[in-house]
């Protein structure tokens, strides 16, 4: 058994078994890092006080403020522009849990609160080989450091903070290889609406992902966590990637890595999937005809590279998408007038996801009647960004710099777009309603919603990039 190939999920889930699964039962997994934020935290904090339980493993468990926070700055009293009573209400229950259980939480005042998938690898607190939970769909993020990462929910969040364990059915593995080399202008974010739209929306359901070949090898780790990241929107369970010397190199020096930092990272550069290693169900894209990809539709899946027409509604839920979306099919994708552009959320509110933005919008300006927000994805993304002089390029092109947080991706903080409005976005999900209520949301790239900012109108990046 033991000199079987086996593939990098099977070598992580196996190092993490505390009981086996058997017919009746899911496999007791441990836990390495517990990420915890102020939405889903509550209850489960409840749970185990009602119990009178304690948290397992503080030492393991890290908390921030993203999903409820403002980002306008206080008042002149000191007071945060909290949306309703109930956000500010979740903020406030946090603080006081984690003070309570003695958990470390990074939260208003500390330069390291960020977006949770985009806090914990930042810290350093993500590492090869880990298994991470959060009650988040986006915990999926983290597998590109080689983790198997996932979200929970509530009442699990309330499981893993007592025994720092959780039962688990070992989910299918799925290869996905992606061959050549990108076209200049395409991101991490097009690599994954592309294989979203290939396995359509649940098409991964039941499945842990392992991506690899030559374009995620040459993705840097922002563009990983990208493609990672929206693995849930294909239904996957988590989606990981091997670690690799960029893995090693961009944790170095990092807050909470280990000190024989070395020994740690030889043995993370053996996390990968043997030779002959055996997955459930392997596919293959040519990432060389890879464009600049945008949606079109209320499911990350429903996407088209920016230079194809709408397409025509093939079914009754694409024709219900085009409906709300008031797309007509066969329509140039340029046709759509844009009113709201967000770069921004754990997809793309990283430095290389700013960076690719400014790239374009340095010494433009933003259509007139757009509005725009940057919203950098932490603190340490903000603090970095401002230090380059990205925040100056943002706003001398018309654009709104905000502070941290999950702002207009699930606009529960008051950043919203309004009934009606069309948005291109960084984000991850454009069902309806999710960026307010009647709220338009085109999924696209950075340099995407950058050009379409500028342009007024669903641009493909190269327009701008090739005339720079
Ligand atoms: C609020 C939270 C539970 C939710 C999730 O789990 O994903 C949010 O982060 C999202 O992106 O929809
Ligand atoms: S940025 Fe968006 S997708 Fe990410 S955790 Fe926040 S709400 Fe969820």
């Amino acid at each position: 058994m033991s000199d079987q190939p086996k593939s990098l999920f099977d070598k992580v889930w196996e190092k993490h078994i505390v009981e086996d699964e058997s017919a009746d039962r899911p496999a007791v997994l441990y836990i390495d890092l517990h990420l915890v934020h102020e939405v889903t935290s509550p209850q489960a904090f409840s749970a185990i006080e009602e119990r009178g339980l304690k948290v397992r493993r503080p030492d393991r468990t890290f908390a921030t403020l993203d999903h409820s926070t403002p980002t306008l700055p206080p008042n002149e009293k000191g007071e945060r522009p909290y949306f309703t009573a109930d956000a500010k209400n979740q903020v406030e229950t946090l603080e006081r849990n984690t003070k309570n259980h003695g958990v470390k939480l990074f939260g208003w005042g500390s330069e390291n609160r960020g977006v949770v998938h985009v806090m914990g690898p930042e810290m350093g607190l993500t590492q090869p080989g880990m298994t991470v939970v959060c009650g988040d769909s986006h915990t999926s993020t983290h597998g590109a450091f080689g983790c198997i990462a996932f979200g929970i929910g509530t009442s699990e969040v309330g499981h893993v903070l007592a025994t720092q364990c959780l039962a688990q059915r070992k989910p299918k593995t799925m290869r996905i290889t992606v061959t050549g080399e990108l076209q200049a202008g395409v991101s991490g974010k097009d690599v994954a609406l592309t294989i979203i739209n290939r396995l359509g929306f649940g098409g991964g359901t039941g499945y842990a992902l392992e991506y690899c070949g030559p374009v995620i090898d040459a993705l840097d780790m922002e563009g990983r966590m990208t493609v990672c990241n929206l693995s849930i929107e294909a239904g996957a369970r988590c989606g990981m990637i091997a670690p690799d010397q960029k893995t090693i190199e961009w944790l170095r020096g990092r807050a909470y890595v280990p000190s024989d930092y070395e020994a740690a990272a030889t043995e993370w550069l053996k996390l990968k999937s043997d030779d002959g290693a055996v997955f459930d169900d392997e596919i293959t894209i040519d990432g060389s005809v890879i464009e600049p990809m945008a949606t079109w539709g209320t499911t990350p899946d429903q996407g088209a590279p920016i230079s194809q027409a709408v397409p025509v509604a093939s079914n009754e839920n694409e024709a219900k998408a085009l409906k709300y979306m008031h797309f007509g099919g066969g329509d140039a994708r340029g046709l759509a007038k844009v009113d709201v552009v967000f770069i921004g959320s754990c997809t793309n509110g990283r430095m290389a996801d700013l960076r690719a933005a400014a790239e374009i919008m340095k010494g433009r300006h933003i259509a007139e009647g757009v509005r725009m927000l940057v919203v950098p994805g932490s603190e340490q993304v903000r603090a970095e960004a401002v230090a380059e002089g990205l925040d100056k390029i943002f706003t001398d092109a018309g654009a709104e710099w905000r502070l941290p947080g999950c702002s207009m991706c699930i606009a529960m903080n008051g950043d919203f777009v309004q009934p009606g409005q069309l948005a291109v976005s960084t984000s991850n999900r454009n069902f309806e309603g999710r960026q307010g209520p009647g709220a338009r949301t085109v999924l696209a790239s950075p340099a995407t919603a950058a050009a379409s900012a500028i342009a007024g109108h669903i641009t493909d990046p190269r327009t701008y990039l090739q005339s720079a």
